[in-house]
C-alpha cells in the first residue's frame, strides 16, 4: 500500500559496503519509560507497539515534551462559514474540513458541522469531513467564465506565507542575485523569449499577488524561461541547479494558465450521487517521495491561495481514507507519489482524462528503472490525454542522457533548458572532500560536529540500518540527532523532519530518501558520511544546502571504496570551482591503471559528463561522452551491460541524429536504489 520508493535490487553491495565497522542497530531514540509516557501524552504508539522503537527525537530533547510534535495535539474543531461554491463543480458533497488550530497555525476548511480534527501528521490533509460543502477559507471560484478570487484570510495567509523574518521559511541569501549570472542554454525550435520580471502581462494579477505574499521579487533563471515556454503551450525539460526555484518554475505557469482559462468540464458520471466520487484534476505533479510531494503541495497552496484551483496531495504510508475524502471535495491540481496514485486510479477515484499539465519533478529519478513502469502505467496506460494534447514538463538538477532518451516517449516538441551546466553543483556550496577510512568515520564526524557552528547538519548514509545505528551513536554521544529513512513510519519520518526543521534535533541522519527536493531553511552543512555510487545523487544530496542564494558547506568522506565515482567527482569539483584534493587525482590515476572500482557503474550507464551542458538531441543520443563504465568489481546485479540502450535515437520529434552508442542501459554497478514497484523493498 505504501508507495515503494525503491527496491532491494542492488542493495547487497551497498549494504555490505557501508556496514562493516558499525555496531548492530539498536533503535533507542527514547528510553522505553519515556516513550510510554510520551505515548500517553501524545497519543503516540507505545514503546512495545509495532512502531514503538523509534518515535523520533532523543533523550536529550527533554523528552520531547516541549518539542514541536508534542504540541501538535492541540487540535480543535473549527467550523467556518463558507460561501457558495463554483457552479462548475459538484465538490460540495463531502462536507467541511475539520479545522486545525495548532499553536501557530490555524487552518482548515471548516464544514458546517465540523469534522474531526486536523491530522498534523498527514501534512495538512484534512482528517475527516462533516457538514456541508461550499468553499473553504482562502478559496475562490470560477463562475460563468470568470475567476472570482476569494476573500483574504489573514490567519491562513500567515500560516502559508509566514512573516517576513520567519525562520521556518526559506529566505533568499546573499548570492541570490548571482543566479542571474548563470548561463541559460535553451534548445529546441521557436523558443519564447524569457520574462524578466514578475509582472502583468504575462502573469495573471492574482498569481502576482500571491507571489508578492511569498516575498519573491524577481524570477530565478529557470522561472524566467519556464513561464513563457509553458504559457506558449510547449513541453519542457528543464535542468537547473538544486535550490534554484524549479518548483515555482512549473507552478507559476500552470497556475497562471489555470487562473486565466478556468476549469475543464467534468465528464458526466454514472450514479450521480450526492458525492462526487471521482476527481478529475487538470494538473498532475509526480515526485518520488512523500516528503517532497508534501512540500510541493504546500507551495501549491501558497500560489493557489484564494483562487478556484484546489491543490491536493496523495502519498503512500498515510491513511488513504482521509486522502480520498480530501480529493472528493475537489482536486484540480494533484501532487502525488506514483504508487499511491496508481492505487487511487485502480479504486476508480481519480481520472486523468482532464489532465492538461503533467509534471515530473526529479524527472530523472522518476524515469529511472525503478519508477519507470509506474510512470508508464500512469501516463500511457490510463486515460491521460496523449502527448500533444497535454503539456509535459520535466524538472531536475540532473538529466543523464539515457534518461533524456527515455523521456522522449512522454514529450512533444519540447524545449530543453539548461541552467548552468547539466548536473553541476552550485558555487554557493563549498565542497570539501576528506580522505577517511571507514573505521575512522565516526571519530572524524564527531570532530566535525564539535567544531561546526550554528545551523542544521544533514548526514547522508547509504543504508537504513546505518542511519539508525549512526543516529543512535550520536545520541549516545550527546548530540541531538534523529534519522529519516524508508523503514520509519510516515509519522516518524514527518516527526524527524519537523524536529530537524525547527532545530530541536539539528542533526538529521538520512538515507537517500531525503536527497532530493527537500527545501529546509538553515541547513548549513551536508555531510556525505557514505558517498553515493552515483555522482548525480551526490549533486542532489549536497543541494540540500546553499539554496535560494544562501551559502553552505558540503563535506564528503572519501576512501578507496568510493573510487567508482572519483573521476566524476573531480569533474564536478572543477566545474564548480572547488578545490580538488590531490588524493583524488592519485586515486583517479590508480583507477585508470586498471583498478576498477568497487561500486562503480558496472554496466556503464553511458551518461557521461563529457558531453557537458547538453540537450542530448543536439549531440547525439549515444552513451559515449566519457561515460564512466565501471571497469572492475561492482557488477550490477541486474545490469544489462553495455550497449543495451545506447545507440541512436531518431524519435518522432527529434530530427537530431543519435550517435555514439556504447553506453548501456545497465543499471548502476553499485546498485542504484531503484524502487521495485509495489511491494518492493528499498535500502533507503
Ligand atoms: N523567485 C524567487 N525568489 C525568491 N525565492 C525563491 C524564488 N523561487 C524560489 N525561491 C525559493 O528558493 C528555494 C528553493 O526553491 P525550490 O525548492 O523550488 O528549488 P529547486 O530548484 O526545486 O531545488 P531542488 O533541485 O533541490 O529540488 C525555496 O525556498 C523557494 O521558496
Amino acid at each position: 500500500m505504501a508507495d515503494q520508493i525503491s527496491s532491494g535490487m542492488g542493495n547487497l553491495s551497498l549494504e555490505s559496503k557501508s556496514a562493516p565497522q558499525q555496531q548492530p542497530a539498536t533503535r533507542s531514540y527514547i528510553p522505553p519509560h519515556l516513550r510510554n509516557k510520551l505515548a500517553a501524552q501524545n497519543n503516540a504508539p507505545p514503546a512495545n507497539g509495532p512502531q514503538g522503537g523509534s518515535v523520533g527525537g532523543s533523550p536529550m530533547n527533554n523528552g520531547l515534551n516541549n518539542s514541536a510534535w508534542a504540541s501538535n495535539n492541540n487540535f480543535d474543531v473549527r467550523g467556518d462559514t463558507r460561501d457558495v461554491r463554483d457552479v462548475r463543480d459538484v465538490r460540495g458533497g463531502g462536507g467541511g474540513w475539520g479545522g486545525y488550530d495548532g499553536p501557530q497555525q490555524s487552518w482548515g476548511r471548516g464544514g458546517g458541522g465540523g469534522g474531526g480534527g486536523f491530522n498534523r501528521n498527514s501534512y495538512r490533509g484534512p482528517s475527516s469531513g462533516g457538514g456541508g460543502g461550499p468553499i473553504g477559507r482562502g478559496e475562490g471560484r470560477w463562475v460563468e467564465g470568470k475567476h472570482i478570487v476569494g476573500a483574504p484570510d489573514p490567519r491562513l495567509e500567515r500560516e502559508l506565507f509566514g512573516t517576513a523574518d520567519d525562520p521556518s521559511k526559506q529566505h533568499t541569501g546573499i548570492n541570490f542575485e548571482k543566479y542571474d549570472e548563470i548561463p541559460v542554454t535553451p534548445s529546441g525550435r521557436d523558443i519564447p523569449e524569457p520574462v524578466l520580471t514578475f509582472s502583468n502581462p504575462p502573469l495573471d494579477p492574482h498569481l502576482l499577488s500571491n507571489i508578492e505574499l511569498a516575498r519573491y521579487k524577481v524570477p530565478t533563471p529557470v522561472q524566467k524561461y519556464s513561464i513563457p515556454i509553458v504559457i506558449n503551450g510547449r513541453d519542457l525539460m528543464a535542468c537547473a541547479q538544486t535550490g534554484s526555484g524549479k518548483t515555482g518554475g512549473f507552478l507559476f505557469p500552470i497556475l497562471h494558465q489555470s487562473f486565466v482559462q478556468g476549469p475543464s468540464p467534468i465528464p458526466p458520471q454514472g450514479g450521480g450521487g450526492y458525492r462526487q466520487r471521482k476527481a478529475y484534476p487538470t494538473a498532475l505533479i509526480l515526485a518520488p517521495t512523500r516528503e517532497l510531494v508534501s512540500q510541493i503541495y504546500d507551495e501549491a497552496r501558497k500560489f493557489a491561495y484564494r483562487s478556484w484551483v484546489r491543490p491536493c496531495v496523495v502519498y503512500g504510508g498515510a491513511d488513504i481514507g482521509s486522502q480520498l475524502r480530501q480529493i472528493e471535495r475537489g482536486c484540480d491540481l494533484l501532487v502525488a507519489t506514483p504508487g499511491r496514485l496508481v492505487d487511487l486510479i485502480e479504486r476508480g477515484r481519480i481520472s486523468l482524462c482532464n489532465i492538461k499539465y503533467l509534471v515530473l519533478d526529479e524527472a530523472d529519478r522518476m524515469l529511472d528503472m525503478g519508477f519507470e513502469p509506474q510512470i508508464r502505467r500512469i501516463v500511457q496506460g490510463e486515460d491521460m490525454p496523449p502527448t500533444g494534447q497535454r503539456q509535459t514538463l520535466m524538472f531536475s538538477a540532473t538529466f543523464p542522457r539515457d534518461i533524456q532518451m527515455l523521456a522522449q516517449d512522454f514529450l512533444n516538441d519540447y524545449v530543453f533548458l539548461s541552467v548552468g551546466r547539466v548536473g553541476s553543483t552550485s558555487e554557493n556550496i563549498t565542497q570539501k572532500v576528506e580522505y577517511v577510512e571507514d573505521v575512522d568515520k565516526r571519530s572524524v564526524l564527531l570532530d566535525i560536529l564539535h567544531t561546526h557552528g550554528t545551523g542544521l547538519t544533514l548526514i547522508f548514509v547509504e543504508t537504513k540500518r546505518m542511519a539508525d545505528s549512526l543516529s543512535d551513536f550520536l545520541i549516545n554521544q550527546n548530540f541531538p540527532a534523529t534519522s529519516i529513512h524508508g523503514d520509519r513510519t510516515q509519522r516518524e519520518r514527518e516527526r524527524a523532519l519537523e524536529l530537524f526543521r525547527n532545530g530541536k534535533c539539528p542533526i538529521l541522519v538520512a538515507t537517500a530518501v531525503a536527497a532530493r527536493g527537500l527545501d529546509i531553511p538553515n541547513v548549513t552543512h551536508v555531510i556525505n558520511y557514505d558517498l553515493p555510487t552515483d555522482v548525480d545523487d551526490y549533486v542532489h544530496r549536497i543541494g540540500r544546502t546553499g539554496r535560494a542564494g544562501n551559502t553552505g558547506i558540503a563535506t564528503a568522506f572519501f576512501n578507496r571504496g568510493n573510487r567508482g565515482i572519483v573521476r566524476e567527482l573531480i569533474d564536478l569539483l572543477k566545474e564548480a570551482n572547488q578545490e580538488v584534493p590531490s588524493f583524488l587525482e592519485t586515486i583517479a590515476r590508480e583507477s585508470s591503471y586498471g583498478g576498477g572500482g568497487r561500486g562503480g557503474r558496472g554496466g556503464g550507464r553511458g551518461r557521461g559528463r563529457g558531453g557537458g551542458n547538453t540537450d542530448f538531441r543536439k549531440y547525439g543520443g549515444g552513451g559515449g561522452g566519457g561515460g564512466f563504465g565501471g571497469s572492475g568489481f561492482g557488477g550490477a546485479p541486474h545490469s544489462s551491460g553495455g550497449g543495451g540502450y545506447g545507440g541512436s535515437y531518431g524519435g518522432p520529434n527529434s530530427g537530431y541524429g543519435g550517435g555514439g552508442g556504447g553506453g548501456g542501459y545497465g543499471s548502476y554497478g553499485g546498485g542504484y536504489g531503484n524502487p521495485g514497484g509495489p511491494g518492493g523493498q528499498s535500502w533507503w
